[in-house]
């Protein structure tokens, strides 16, 4: 249960240089099956720091929240594409035309090209927003609503899944099925601090929720000994895992 708990755990890249963030991927790469690579560590490095993480052996999630006009994302995407990411995230709150116009460039790409294709996911409501946040930009209707419709129109729009709170898995599950996939920052484990989450659950809570991945940052990065706070976060998935197989 380890090596899939490994599969499903994702390592926040938020670091300002090149060399840390090949630091982390060198002391995690046993830990993690994905390093997230995100607005930070993408405008000091650019593209160059994907390429560098893949030559070491790891799949690079893509974090780069694209928010714009329809032809604008699709582009953008399209570029994630050519650099060989295994995820890739639009905002769902850029509307349903925009995650169609994605989703149909992507396919168009990767097949005219022979690429893979990534995991195409839109963010729902971020996780460090609460009702106040939503309340505060004029959204009135409460999160356990907003969630399931966004990630509903994600899949209508052709999209694989989507980024949310852990504790709206069943939300979204119950909205789009058992063959969508659901990325859960907002992770904490008890040892951890809050920091600028809002919207959180334990690691065990997100993987019994029905959560696919799991991303984490700063319970693994700000720890004393960070590849001893990335094995209990393991193993509690691990433990999940087996009393969700059981169950
Ligand atoms: O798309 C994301 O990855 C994301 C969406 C969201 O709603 N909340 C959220 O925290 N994230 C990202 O997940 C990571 C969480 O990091 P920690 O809070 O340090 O574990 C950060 O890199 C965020 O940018």
């Amino acid at each position: 249960m380890i090596e899939a708990a490994k599969q499903r755990l994702v390592f926040a890249l938020d670091v300002d240089s090149c060399s840390a963030a090949e630091r982390w991927a060198e002391q995690l790469h046993d830990k993690v099956g994905l390093f997230k690579v995100g607005k930070q560590l993408f405008t000091k490095c650019g593209p160059d720091i994907v390429r560098r993480i893949q030559q070491r052996g790891g799949q690079v999630f893509l974090d780069l929240k694209y928010h714009d006009i329809p032809n604008t994302v699709a582009r953008a995407t399209v570029e994630a594409c050519r650099l060989g990411v295994k995820m890739v995230n639009v905002h769902a709150l850029g509307g349903p035309t925009m995650m169609r116009e994605t989703a149909a460039a992507v396919k168009e790409c990767c097949a005219a090209e022979n690429l893979e294709r990534p995991i195409l996911l839109a963010v729902t409501i971020l996780t460090s927003s609460d009702q106040e946040t939503l309340r505060a930009v004029g959204i009135d209707r409460p999160i356990e609503e907003m969630v399931p419709l966004l990630a509903k129109l994600a899949q209508q729009a052709g999209l694989d899944g989507v980024v949310a709170s852990p504790r709206e898995v069943p939300l979204i599950r119950r909205a789009c099925g058992n063959d969508f996939v659901i990325v859960t920052p907002g992770v904490r484990p008890a040892f951890a601090s809050v920091d600028d989450q809002k919207r959180i659950t334990t690691p065990a809570d997100a993987i019994v929720a029905g959560a696919d991945y799991l991303v984490v940052g700063r319970p693994i990065a700000k720890a004393d000994d960070s590849r001893v706070a990335a094995t209990m976060i393991l193993e509690e998935m691990a433990r999940a895992l087996a009393e969700v197989d059981c169950g």
